[in-house]
């Protein structure tokens, strides 16, 4: 049974190949600048890096106090590759989708496509990483109260993304980061790339297959995972159980340590879950009594069970009371805020040595995007100007963007096409339903709603040459019913006093040119 366990982990590459992959991996520079949306967003530095590819810092080119984090995935990277980012961006899909579901864990997704190299997704950003920030700046260690914060929020966080039909398959502390200022205080889980649905679309827990590829963290992956059995809410629950344990000392996930061979993992994340106490008696784990109940309640889970969240955050309640623990004292992050200027400095600074240097070409590039944009600004504001309807250049700006982002969402939405399957329900793919009422809703929605790879190629070139003016006379055109209004009325004005201009705006019929008309029917009236 071990054994195709071990086959598969003994193909994994060590921790230190890994590394020097990552290290290795080209990484885009400052300044690089990617297109998406309509919208221009630059990179400034690498957030943190992952298997199969760099999160990086980006501002928008056109208000460079709009920050997000941009997540990549190389081509050159991994087979799988194309998939994770698919199944990433599908669950930010049904979490923005899903009303009834609490959100206040999840980053908000802004946009995704791809480029000739990698895949990417650009997202709200967040603070550091609650490895990073244990490691960093509490020097490995957390206080009582701040554990029951870290274990409070990231089981809700964990239960609102079952409620969206979603397993993670990959929770640990790095995949769990504090919000950045006003929203410190909060938890967002990160990294769907592992997610799979755990419903049919009728509502039906998933048949477990036979055998599973592995997928997941060994340190904090249930014996299951690593048995390569399918997975379901009770393994997120888990590695839960053992995130939190490693919370209260690390050695608690004593087969981190020392020599441990695959079968004796397996074997010793089997007893902790299980039979808690014995490690308790030989001092192997150190841990509030009643943690043992979380435990051993989640051993309990079968496949198909529902966890009782509420149950667990009791047994949460009752620790605080059993172990006196005062939560009316700062969490660990608020005290100690990796948010003061050096601090943040050193948390946002490259991390390993890219992205140091601007690319000339591409300041040449955004350059030319900003006088463009600048330019249809002037444009629009002399026309309602003419129209005898000025308007400000924020108002046009405004209206602009709000008219390029519908634009956008409308072509993306064309655009997208249907995906492969990594089991994960294929191109047939929508997350799973939680209630009747859900499943409903989403029955109406007919088009996948992930776009392929070659998809988001298209949209994203079209959403580029809406920015590189190209399609700028379009956009205008969706950008201002309200100049074209002021503009039809100024028109039929001049028109009645002007044949010549009546003439113009003949030639010129259609909506789409009434811009253009405009000028022509007011030349006409100047000269008459
Ligand atoms: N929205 C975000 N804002 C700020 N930092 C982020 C954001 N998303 C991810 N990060 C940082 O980047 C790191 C890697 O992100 P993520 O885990 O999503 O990438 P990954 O390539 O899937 O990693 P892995 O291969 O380890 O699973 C995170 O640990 C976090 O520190």
């Amino acid at each position: 049974m071990p054994t195709s366990a071990m086959s598969q982990e003994s193909k994994k590459p060590s921790v230190k190949k890994e590394k020097r992959k990552m290290k290795e991996r080209k990484k885009e520079r400052a300044g690089t600048v990617i297109f998406c949306g309509g919208k221009g967003y630059e990179v400034e530095n690498v957030l943190g890096s992952g298997g199969f590819g760099d999160v990086y810092k980006v501002c928008l080119t056109k208000n460079r106090e709009k920050k997000f984090a941009m997540k990549t995935e190389r081509f050159d990277v991994l087979d799988e590759k194309q998939r994770r980012m698919i199944v990433e961006t599908s669950v930010f899909e049904a979490c923005q989708e899903e009303r009834a579901t609490d959100k206040t864990h999840f980053a908000k997704m802004v946009e995704f496509g791809k480029t000739d190299e990698f895949n990417f997704l650009i997202m709200e950003i967040v603070g550091p990483n609650l490895f990073d920030f244990r490691r960093k700046t509490m020097k490995g260690t957390t206080s009582p109260r701040t554990i029951i914060e870290v274990a409070r929020q990231t089981l809700k966080a964990i239960e609102s993304l079952h409620e969206l039909g979603w397993l993670h398959r990959d929770l640990k502390p790095h995949n769990f980061a504090i919000g950045l200022p006003p929203r410190d205080a909060t938890i967002f889980i990160l990294d769907f790339g592992m997610a799979r649905p755990y419903r049919e679309k009728d509502g039906r827990i998933r048949a477990p297959r036979r055998s599973v590829p592995w997928k997941g963290t060994p340190r904090y992956a249930s014996a299951r995972a690593l048995l390569c059995e399918e997975q379901s809410r009770r393994d997120d629950l888990v590695s839960w159980c053992f995130m939190i344990l490693e919370y209260y000392r690390p050695a608690n996930l004593m087969w981190s340590f020392g020599n441990f061979d695959k079968n004796l993992i397996i074997q010793t994340k089997g007893f902790v879950i299980s039979s808690p106490e014995v490690f308790v008696e030989k001092k192997q784990l150190k841990m509030p009594a009643r943690f043992a109940e979380l435990l051993t309640m989640t051993n309990a889970l079968t496949f198909t069970a529902n966890p009782n969240y509420d149950a667990m955050r009791r047994i949460l309640d009752d620790i605080v009371k059993d172990e006196k623990i005062d939560m009316s004292l700062p969490i660990d992050w608020i005290a100690h805020s990796p948010f003061g200027d050096a601090e943040k400095d050193k948390l946002k600074a490259p991390s390993d040595g890219a992205v140091t240097k601007k690319d000339p070409d591409v300041n040449e590039q955004t350059k030319m995007v900003d006088a463009k944009r600048k330019q249809l600004e002037d444009d629009m504001i002399k026309m309602f100007k003419d129209a005898g309807q000025p308007k400000t250049r924020e108002e046009v700006r405004e209206a602009l963007d709000k008219r390029e982002e519908e634009l956008t969402k409308k072509l993306l939405r064309r655009a997208r096409g249907t995906k492969e399957d990594d089991g994960n329900q294929g191109g047939k793919k929508s997350p799973p339903k939680v209630d009747r009422r859900t499943r409903k809703t989403n029955e109406k929605k007919s088009p996948p709603k992930v776009a392929s790879p070659e998809a988001a190629k298209a949209a994203d070139s079209v959403a580029k040459d809406a920015v590189n003016k190209k399609a700028f006379p379009e956009t205008v055109k969706a950008a201002a019913p309200e100049a074209k209004d002021a503009a039809n009325k100024k028109t039929e004005a001049i028109t009645a006093a002007a044949p010549e201009a009546k003439d113009a705006v003949n030639k010129k019929a259609s909506p789409e040119t009434v811009k253009d008309a405009a000028p022509e029917a007011k030349d006409a009236a100047n000269k008459k």
